[in-house]
């Protein structure tokens, strides 16, 4: 396995990717933006494999503006269900060792312990249900594929809330942040170190069964109006943070109160190692 086509490339997890690829010299990793590859276009899709033949995708690709989606049903199904169910066609055709992202939203979060591979899906949100159709699809057409699931993802790139909350910081004077929905934030490059880790494992296991669904997040459990409260004492902001109830914050989607992953499955296969939420996030503000 050498030549590893990564989607999404300009996206968040797509330049956490970017930024330790010269750790793996083994991998030929080679980024795609929209512009360059769409993958909605059936034929564009085709014509890339012909032309570059990877041996493996990871699809950071996606449509992630989870409020905003509510609104854009068909967009949100066209790049996290629809292109997914190409790309994966294609990749199961052409022996492609295909890796797909999905979310901690496709759960409910009615659960009250963290959520293992075997549970349920729920998603009460358009983005979770599309996803929920993407990670179907993708295992669908090959049950060699690899799902990773993971949440609250943040980093140095894009948009995410850790950039936001520290703008947000010096422009205001006072913040309200829910305090009801529980979960586990995820560093991009930490998952970047374990997408990557999970191709090298597949590479020298070239006949291991390895497809199906797998979660990832950082160690730890916390609430957004704690994060939040995280990224103000390690940067020394001032401004002064109210712990909220969803109700007195309301958005377009609702978020799940509970979304824990839990992370055996991807610990005891790959013997992959999960850092602690807060070092992690030390690690990125350092970077900021
Ligand atoms: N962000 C989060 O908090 C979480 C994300 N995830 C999942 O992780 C994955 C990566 O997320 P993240 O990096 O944050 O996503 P981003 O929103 O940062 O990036 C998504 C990328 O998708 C690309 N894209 C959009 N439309 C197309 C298209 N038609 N063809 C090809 N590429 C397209 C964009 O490329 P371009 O810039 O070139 O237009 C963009 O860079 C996704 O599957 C997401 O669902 C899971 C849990 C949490
Ligand atoms: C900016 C802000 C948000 N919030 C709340 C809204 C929401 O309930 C929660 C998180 O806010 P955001 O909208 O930034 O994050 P959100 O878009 O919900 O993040 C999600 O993105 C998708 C792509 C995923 O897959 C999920 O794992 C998760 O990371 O914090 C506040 O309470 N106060 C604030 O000032």
């Amino acid at each position: 396995m050498k030549n590893i086509l990564v989607t999404g490339g300009n996206g968040q997890l797509g330049q956490a990717i970017q930024q330790i690829a010269s750790q793996y010299p083994q991998f030929n990793l080679v980024f795609t933006t929209s512009a360059e590859l769409d993958i909605t276009q059936p034929a564009a899709l085709e014509t890339y494999f012909a032309t570059h033949q990877p041996d493996a995708c990871i699809n950071c690709a996606a449509y992630t503006a989870v409020d905003k989606a509510e609104a854009e049903e068909e967009a949100a199904f066209l790049l996290n269900f629809q292109a997914v169910l190409n790309l994966s066609e294609l990749c199961a055709k052409n022996n492609v060792q295909l890796i797909q992202l999905s979310t901690d939203y496709v759960f409910s979060g009615r659960q009250n312990v963290p959520y293992t591979e075997n549970d349920d899906t729920d998603p009460e949100t358009i983005y979770g249900s599309s996803k929920v159709r993407g990670e179907a699809v993708a295992l669908g057409y090959n049950p060699d594929t690899i799902v990773v699931r993971t949440s609250w993802l943040y980093s140095e790139f894009g948009v995410n809330f850790a950039k936001r909350m520290r703008e947000l910081m010096q422009e205001k004077q006072e913040l309200k942040v829910v305090f009801d929905q529980t979960g586990t934030p995820t560093y991009a490059g930490d998952l970047a170190t374990a997408l990557l880790d999970i191709l090298q494992y597949k590479a020298t296991h070239p006949e291991a069964a390895l497809g199906g669904i797998y979660h990832y997040s950082n160690e730890g459990v916390t609430s957004w109006y704690d994060f939040a409260v995280a990224i103000k004492e390690l940067t020394q902001a001032t401004t002064a943070i109210s712990p909220v109830t969803s109700d007195q914050y309301p958005t377009a989607a609702k978020r799940p109160a509970y979304s824990v992953l839990n992370k055996e499955k991807i610990r005891q296969t790959f013997g992959i190692t999960v850092p602690y939420w807060r070092d992690s996030l030390i690690k990125c503000l350092k970077n900021i």
